[in-house]
């Protein structure tokens, strides 16, 4: 998992922030495919996990938690949790490595609008993406009471 902060410019006119720069060189795949999410408050989309793609995320607007636990047999951090609280008062892109579960969940008041910069467009025939339910025994996380969502 790894991040870069991002710069807000204000002015009386509005705002300006950059969301992708491959001269960056902040990740070694290229830019190939855009998306934009919602995610309404006290609702999580997940547990979803990729094998082909990883997901890079950059929160617009509102907060968004981000839950991972890793499952991939060779990894040093195999078995551990983590929880990442993304928001528009600290806009990063942060990436989420290939077959590593993930959850996101919006503990916010308002909707979280997201952009996403997977490594490789969807395939809208055959997604690359496997599902788990968010009461599933196999990820040692329950999420508040009150939240739902898949
Ligand atoms: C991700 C995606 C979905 N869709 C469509 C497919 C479907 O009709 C509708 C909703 O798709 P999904 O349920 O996969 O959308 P969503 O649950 O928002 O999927 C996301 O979940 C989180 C946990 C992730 O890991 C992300 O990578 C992404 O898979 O949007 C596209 O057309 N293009 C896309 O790039």
């Amino acid at each position: 998992m790894r991040f870069r902060s991002a710069v807000t410019h204000f002015d009386d006119r509005g705002s300006v922030c950059e969301l992708f720069d491959e001269r960056w060189s902040w990740h070694d795949e290229p830019l190939v495919f855009s998306y934009m999410f919602t995610l309404r408050p006290n609702k999580v989309k997940g547990w979803g996990k990729h094998m082909l793609h990883e997901d890079r995320y950059f929160v617009m607007f509102g907060e968004m938690e981000v839950v991972m636990y890793d499952t991939r047999e060779d990894s040093p951090t195999k078995g551990l949790l983590a929880r990442v609280h993304l928001s528009e008062w600290e806009r990063r892109l942060m990436c989420i490595p290939i077959g590593v579960w993930h959850a996101n969940f919006n503990p916010g008041t308002k909707d979280a609008v997201i952009v996403n910069f997977p490594t490789q467009p969807y395939d809208h025939g055959n997604p690359d993406k496997f599902r788990l339910p968010l009461d599933t025994d196999q990820i040692p996380y329950q999420f508040p009471p009150g939240v739902n969502g898949w």
